[in-house]
């Protein structure tokens, strides 16, 4: 490994992705870390939350108790923290830096809570906005989802509003997604992200 492609490597910046639920962040971030292999790392977060049928601890989330989240938080050990539709979910340190560790692109897939609380850290990240096509739509993904009871959805749909109008603030994002036909939010989702996937291509090409 060079100088130069180390120091190339300390220049990859964070990804913030963050959109109202059932946006389809994590649908475009599998897409995303299907095709590029070895580029992106996604950073693990804590959270209340029960898992969902297929989330796997340690890979989708860290799911703890308020307790133990919140004895971390208090610790010190959290980049930020939030509570969303009754649940505690926070970044930790050690989350970012597990993927920056391995010099790849770090993604956070986190709400405007987050947004807003990173905006105050040195991360630096290049943020991202996912939304749905219209309303409608999104309470129709997350109902065809199954993942909610009545109750959860309508939090989420009352988030949703607050996050769409946050996203339409200006300077917040610097992209916003569409996500009508889940191929081209891909494609623009990719090209967002080009110049930090090109860095990483670069480095592996002289090392
Ligand atoms: N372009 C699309 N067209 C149709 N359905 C989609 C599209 N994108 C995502 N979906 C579907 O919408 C649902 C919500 O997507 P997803 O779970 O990726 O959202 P999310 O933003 O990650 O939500 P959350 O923040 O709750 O985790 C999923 O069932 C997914 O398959
Ligand atoms: N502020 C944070 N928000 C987070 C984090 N991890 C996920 N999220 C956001 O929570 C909602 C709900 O997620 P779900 O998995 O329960 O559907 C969604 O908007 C996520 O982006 C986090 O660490 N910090």
């Amino acid at each position: 490994m060079t100088g130069s492609s180390i120091a190339a490597m300390e220049n990859l910046r964070p990804v913030v992705l963050s959109g109202p639920s059932g946006a389809g962040k994590s649908t475009l971030l599998k897409k995303l870390m299907g095709e590029y292999d070895n580029v992106f790392g996604f950073s693990v977060s804590h959270t209340t939350r029960s898992p969902r049928a297929g989330e796997v601890n340690g890979k989708h989330y860290h799911f703890v108790t308020r307790d133990e989240m919140q004895s971390s938080i208090d610790g010190g050990d959290f980049i930020e923290s939030a509570e969303y539709s009754g649940n505690l979910y926070g970044t930790s340190k050690a989350a970012v830096h597990a993927v920056q560790k391995n010099n790849l692109i770090c993604i956070l897939d986190i709400d405007m809570q987050g947004v807003k609380s990173i905006k105050k850290t040195d991360l630096n990240p290049i943020y991202i906005s996912i939304q749905p096509p219209t309303l409608q739509t999104l309470e129709k993904r997350l109902r065809d989802r199954k993942t909610e009871t009545e109750e959860s959805l309508q939090k989420r749909l009352k988030a949703a509003e607050e996050e769409i109008a946050f996203s339409k603030q200006p300077d917040v994002f610097d992209h916003i997604v569409i996500n009508d036909k889940l191929d081209e939010a891909y494609e623009q989702l990719k090209q967002a992200l080009m110049e930090e996937i090109n860095k990483v291509k670069n480095i592996n090409s002289s090392s």
